[in-house]
């Protein structure tokens, strides 16, 4: 058996690195001046700890523009870099001297890990030039690549410390030689870095955000005008979370509740992920929890890596971490203000609820807290809100049904489910209201997390079924009156999926009354919203259930009428009626209804 090392040659992987390094051409200038800014940092530090002797001078970073001669050029005052050193750090690709210098002075504002960055300005440069004077006393060093393999390397005539870096923009790239484009890019890569970054005689960035700042100094005010700096046509938000963690992985950010309204869109991607004030991007898809991405704000950490992929991050330990921490801190924050001032989270609860019950359904750790501060609220008093307990020790007497599960009754329309509501009221139920888009699978959802609940739609039955408790109504009609008149009602209605049964209920009960099961009804709601087999059962008829009050004193004269087509017809009307309060009368059999209805008056 032989053993030996896989030879890489370089002109080979040259062209490889400028193409795939990174897919978007724009970060080359993020990789540029992250590289500037980790200079400044550095001579910082030295200074700081007096190995690098001397003025600091004004650390600021400029970028400029050459459009005549096509070059696009950033310039720093930090460290530099002496002969040797551009030769290690230039000549090698990924040896970075970032991770050197992380690793001697452990300074953890340094971004850069890699040593490929600053490759990446050959995606857009047919030629690069790199004149640096090193804080060290040393002649001024000349570098030039053409992308190719070799290099040209010699003395220069810089005289002030720091690097300057002049990219030959190549004619592919032309669009990097725009100063909208340019300024625009450094809006949204630069817009928070340490050190003041200059374009065009203007400074592009903040280099003190808020999230840097110690929560102790900071008043609402600070926190509101923050927000207004990241969405400046955003409402205010509800209320926020600072983070800041420095144990087991270092993390600071914001993040906002926003204000959300049922008949808004839902806004994902607002949270923007930075590492150690570099914008990297807004998709934090495997960085925050799924139902946190509804959240606006930042999230700082440098523990996660710049330049990595997608399907790297998820597998991160440091991001799973992350993303556990950030559940809990929400989650936290939450009970804070529940348990400190649950009027302010009750008025909150429309928008607050949203997040809380997405969290619910799709994190377990999340449920479990949750559960002490989830909320539902009285669909008769507005300003009633329950926990769940609450809930149960409210219905105890009345909503059990024969399995002992409590049974919460909702309605996911108040209007159109008024009659049921009323109903439901009169018999001392307690029903709640479910009707934001994510409640129809919240309660699926939960029905399977909490064993002791059963969800019912108060349209679900006639009101005395609703709670099933095996009890029997006593039906006062003969069997021959129950038989007519379930046959009177043996319509067919277009478009409906009718079953019809005659109950003797209460004489003051409307004479008959529509509901829709709860299990169809669910299945078809769920259907319309997901695809695959379940968008099968959107395309099915509607299932009702028409329950026919045999008890009441219409069906007396109704069952003596001589007249078949006027029997019919009013039969007809009957339904059409229970079904108009379920918004089931749709198209043509509305018309018809309307067109029958003045045939009987007239
Ligand atoms: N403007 C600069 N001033 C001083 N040194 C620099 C500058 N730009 C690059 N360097 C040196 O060259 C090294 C290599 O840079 P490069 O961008 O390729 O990698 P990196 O910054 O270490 O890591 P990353 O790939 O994460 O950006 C840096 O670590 C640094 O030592």
């Amino acid at each position: 058996m032989e053993k030996g090392q896989i030879r890489v040659q370089t002109e080979n992987i040259f062209p490889i690195i400028k193409k795939f390094l990174y897919s978007e051409h724009d970060i080359f200038l993020r990789e540029l001046i992250s590289n500037a800014v980790d200079a400044s940092q550095k001579i910082k530090t030295l200074s700081s700890i007096g190995e690098a002797k001397g003025e600091l001078g004004d650390l600021r970073i400029d970028v400029s523009l050459d459009k005549e001669n096509k070059t696009l050029t950033i310039a720093d005052h930090g460290v530099g870099m002496t002969a040797e050193e551009v030769d290690k750090y230039l000549n090698q690709v990924a040896f970075s001297g970032a991770e050197e210098f992380l690793n001697k002075y452990k300074d953890a504002s340094i971004i850069g890990h890699f040593g490929l960055g600053f490759y990446s300005a050959f995606m857009v440069s047919d030629k690069v030039d790199v004149y640096t004077k090193s804080f060290k006393d040393e002649p001024s060093t000349f570098w030039s690549c053409d992308g190719s393999p070799s290099y040209e390397i010699g003395e220069t005539e810089k005289q002030e410390r720091g690097t300057k870096i002049v990219l030959h923009i190549n004619s592919d790239s032309e669009e990097f030689l725009d100063a909208d484009k340019i300024r625009g890019i450094l809006e949204k890569f630069c817009k928070f870095l340490p050190i003041p970054i200059f374009f065009e005689d203007k400074q592009i960035n903040n280099t003190a955000p808020l999230w840097v700042k110690k929560p102790s100094e900071l008043t609402d005010e600070d926190y509101k005008n923050f927000y207004k700096e990241l969405y400046p046509f955003g409402e205010p938000p509800l209320f926020w979370i600072h983070l800041n963690v420095d144990y087991p992985f270092n993390l600071t950010g914001i993040l906002y509740f926003p204000k959300i309204k049922q008949s808004y869109e839902i806004q994902k991607d607002k949270i923007q992920l930075y590492s150690n004030q570099v914008f990297v991007t807004d998709e934090v898809k495997d960085i925050v929890p799924e139902f946190l991405m509804l959240l606006h704000g930042v999230i700082d950490s440098p523990d996660i890596p710049l330049n990595v992929s997608r399907s790297y991050l998820q597998g991160d330990p440091n991001v799973r971490k992350i993303n556990a921490h950030i559940t809990k801190k929400v989650s936290d924050k939450l009970e804070e203000i529940f348990k400190n001032d649950r009027k302010s989270f009750e008025e909150k609860w429309e928008s607050i609820g949203l997040f809380v019950k997405y969290g619910m359904m799709t994190e377990d750790k999340f449920l479990d807290k949750a559960n002490k501060y989830f909320l539902m609220q009285d669909a008769q008093e507005e300003k009633q809100f329950y926990t769940l307990e609450e809930y149960k020790t409210a219905v105890e007497a009345l909503q059990k049904n024969k399995e002992g599960k409590y049974v919460i009754l909702y309605t996911t329309d108040l209007v159109q489910q008024d009659a049921y509501l009323k109903a439901c009221a009169e018999k001392g139920y307690k029903a709640v209201r479910f009707e934001t888009i994510v409640d129809a699978a919240f309660v699926n959802n939960m029905e399977m997390k909490w064993s002791d609940v059963q969800f019912t739609r108060v349209d679900a039955d006639i009101v005395d079924n609703l709670i099933d408790k095996n009890e029997s109504t006593e039906s006062v009609l003969s069997k021959d009156e129950a038989e007519s008149l379930k046959s009177l009602f043996g319509l067919q209605i277009p478009n409906l999926n009718v079953t019809v049964e005659v109950k003797g209920l209460s004489p003051e009960t409307a004479p008959v009354l529509a509901t829709r099961p709860e299990f169809m009804r669910r299945m078809k709601d769920m259907g319309a919203v997901s695809g695959g087999m379940a968008s099968f059962y959107a395309t099915m008829p509607d299932e009702v259930t028409l329950t026919v009050n045999g008890n009441h004193p219409i069906y007396q004269t109704l069952l003596k009428e001589k007249d078949k087509t006027q029997q019919e017809k009013q039969t007809r009307n009957l339904a059409d009626l229970a079904l108009l309060s379920q918004g089931l009368l749709k198209g043509s059999n509305l018309t018809d209804f309307i067109n029958r209805s003045v045939e009987l008056m007239s």
